[in-house]
């Protein structure tokens, strides 16, 4: 009777587990936004700002929320770290990808990895949030400056695309997935817009098409 009572009462209080991807150019505040979401939900602070160096390899963070525990993992930006981000894509249940909308020297090369992301195929069918981060400084980029850039950006790059090879670059799967980005402004610095994006994730993962793989 215990085991019955004490199995039951672990079906009804379990926690199914999401896993998350951070990515994003080195620089982008990846780890400041790991940090932070574990301050905002963990009993135990996350690190500083001031305590956080670039990152070689990965993080790994994890918030429990109701019937739900997310599991991040925060890669390393740097050019050379970026050939191990696929490794994380088969089993993630979302991907966060984190754009500096202070940086405007660095937003193509960011729309470049970014664009080699959105079409990996392994994660073609998993929920994708782009945060527009720094929103706390004055010459950020606001999200609705973020995503013309990005679709600007975008445009420019198939319309060479069709110039020089005569192709369309985007699968149909592909032009929905641009269509219905949703984008967010972040400050990891300050905190503010971490909530929404963590609710967001929240309602997402619960959909997933992956969760029902698994
Ligand atoms: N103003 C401002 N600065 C930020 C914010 N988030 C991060 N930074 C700063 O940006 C720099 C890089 O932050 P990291 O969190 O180390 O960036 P990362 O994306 O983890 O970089 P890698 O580990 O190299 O991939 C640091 O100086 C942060 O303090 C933010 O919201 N606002
Ligand atoms: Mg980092």
């Amino acid at each position: 009777m215990y085991h019955l009572l004490k199995g039951f009462h672990e079906y009804l209080t379990r926690k199914e587990e999401f896993s998350v991807i951070i990515l994003g150019l080195d620089g982008a505040g990846k780890t400041t936004l790991l940090e932070k979401i574990k301050t905002l939900y963990n009993d135990t602070p996350g690190l500083s700002p001031d305590k956080i160096a670039p990152t070689v390899g990965q993080n790994m963070g994890k918030i429990t929320l109701p019937s739900t525990i997310l599991k991040f993992w925060d890669l390393g930006g740097q050019r050379g770290i970026r050939s191990i981000w696929h490794r994380y894509y088969d089993d993630c249940h979302a991907v966060v990808f984190v754009i500096d909308a202070e940086d405007r020297e660095r937003l193509s090369e960011g729309w470049e990895v970014f664009d080699s992301v959105l079409s990996a195929p392994q994660i073609l069918g998993v929920p994708l949030l782009l945060l527009a981060n720094k929103q706390d400084s004055p010459q950020s980029l606001s999200v609705e400056e973020i995503r013309n850039d990005y679709e600007e950006w975008h445009r420019r790059k198939a319309e060479s695309a069709r110039r020089s090879f005569g192709e369309e670059i985007d699968s149909q799967h592909r032009s929905e997935r641009i269509a219905s980005l949703d984008v967010m402004g972040v400050s990891a610095l300050e905190g503010t817009g971490v909530r929404a994006a963590i609710d967001w994730l929240f309602i997402r993962v619960q959909n997933s098409r992956r969760r029902d793989e698994s």
